[in-house]
């Protein structure tokens, strides 16, 4: 693609990233990202300290230079100093603000002179509900009110792309739930293409269409937050995004029995190289139900008291640990003999080698638009 493409009907998808990476004086940072991303839609990078969450996104926003690969905002290459002289996607870090400044002042920093200026600014404080509060300093708002009118300076000029790299970090966890569902409601309303990172699953969950799980430079899955939870293509993944245990698993006619319970066979799960020893079953705490039972087949181990649920470890009788959800209702004590069983409905997913079989991979595909 080159420059004169810009021209063109806009694509759909304002960022296209085809085998990006990065290093830092050797160290290999960013290891072969290929993504893309819709316009309008919130992505959210989530993965580990240190996976490269950070320096992924300073490649998009140009604070870092990608040594390999390509990225492509707007149907322009970042590498071309056309995108640099044209900012045809401006893109916004929703930082702190400046303290010297008033509200007013803060949210029109980034806009340019002119009539327009005015109108803008009310219009971002208006959509963020801080209209009353344009005269103020940021030390005389709350925590929740100063993210707000970042939120606002961020929206002011109509950006085609905001980043934001753990925009909610600062807040206590009850104001954090309740302004993230405020800015997303925002964000949608405004139309705005997002890309920020997270390590808090939290985060990822109530504010992505899709989210990115980032692991040691790579993505190692692109989805939404249903599909990552549910079909994670990766053991990384699953555990990560989650709780899960992984148990061993066997072929026994038309069904794949586990040591909690057995589901049907599906002979898409057949592949050429496996062999039946090296397969196993993901179940999440939710998977699992349990009842006490001499005969059954583990032990309570440890309970702990989540508030709406109880998340209780089963020692089961191979010696491997399962743990196990239930309501805050249902006590056991530990050492209490219980059946550990497959919750009716509730299918776990089958692994080999790290990775899922499953039937329809929940990895999306590359656009076809470029
Ligand atoms: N300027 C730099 N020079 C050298 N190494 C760096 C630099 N910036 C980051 N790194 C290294 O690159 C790796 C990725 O860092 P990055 O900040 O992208 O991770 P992250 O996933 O955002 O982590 P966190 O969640 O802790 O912020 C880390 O091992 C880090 O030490």
């Amino acid at each position: 693609m080159t420059p004169t493409d810009v021209n063109a009907a806009p694509p759909d998808d304002i960022i296209i990233c085809r085998d990006v990476h990065k290093w830092y004086d050797g160290f290999h940072a960013v290891r072969g990202v290929t993504t893309y991303v819709k316009r309008g839609e919130v992505v959210i990078i989530i993965g580990p300290s240190g996976s490269g969450k950070s320096t992924f996104i300073r490649t998009i926003n140009r604070l870092e230079r990608h040594e390999r690969g390509q990225i492509i905002v707007d149907g322009i290459p970042l590498t071309c100093a056309e995108t640099y002289r044209r900012g045809l996607a401006q893109m916004v870090e929703l930082g702190a603000l400046f303290p010297h400044l008033t509200v007013a002042q803060n949210v029109a920093f980034g806009l340019e002179k002119g009539r327009q200026r005015g109108r803008l600014m009310a219009e971002a404080l208006q959509l963020v509900n801080l209209e009353g509060y344009a005269a103020r300093y940021p030390h005389q708002l709350s925590g929740g009110q100063q993210q707000r009118v970042a939120l606002a300076r961020a929206l002011a000029p109509a950006p085609d792309l905001i980043l934001m790299d753990e925009p909610f970090s600062s807040l206590d966890a009850g104001l954090r739930g309740q302004l993230r569902a405020e800015v997303r409601a925002i964000l949608k309303e405004r139309g705005a293409t997002v890309i920020c990172v997270t390590h808090d699953q939290e985060e990822a969950m109530q504010l992505a269409d899709r989210m990115a799980v980032m692991n040691e430079g790579r993505i190692e899955q692109l989805g939404s937050p249903e599909q990552v939870f549910n079909y994670p293509d990766t053991r990384f993944a699953a555990e990560f995004f989650g709780t899960a245990d992984f148990l061993p698993a066997w072929r026994d006619g038309a069904y794949l029995t586990s040591e909690v319970g057995r589901i049907p066979w599906s002979e898409a799960w057949a592949t050429p190289s496996r062999t039946d020893d090296e397969l196993q079953v993901m179940v999440r705490p939710d998977c699992l139900d349990m009842e006490p039972e001499e005969e059954g087949n583990g032990v309570v181990v440890q309970r702990e008291f989540l508030g709406a649920f109880n998340l209780y470890s089963v020692g089961l009788d191979s010696g491997r640990r399962v743990q196990v959800m239930q309501s805050h209702l249902a006590r056991f004590d530990p050492g209490t003999r219980v059946r550990t069983f497959l919750r009716e409905g509730h299918q776990p997913l089958p692994f080999i080698d790290g990775q899922a079989l499953v039937d329809e991979p929940a990895y999306a595909t590359e656009p076809d638009s470029s």
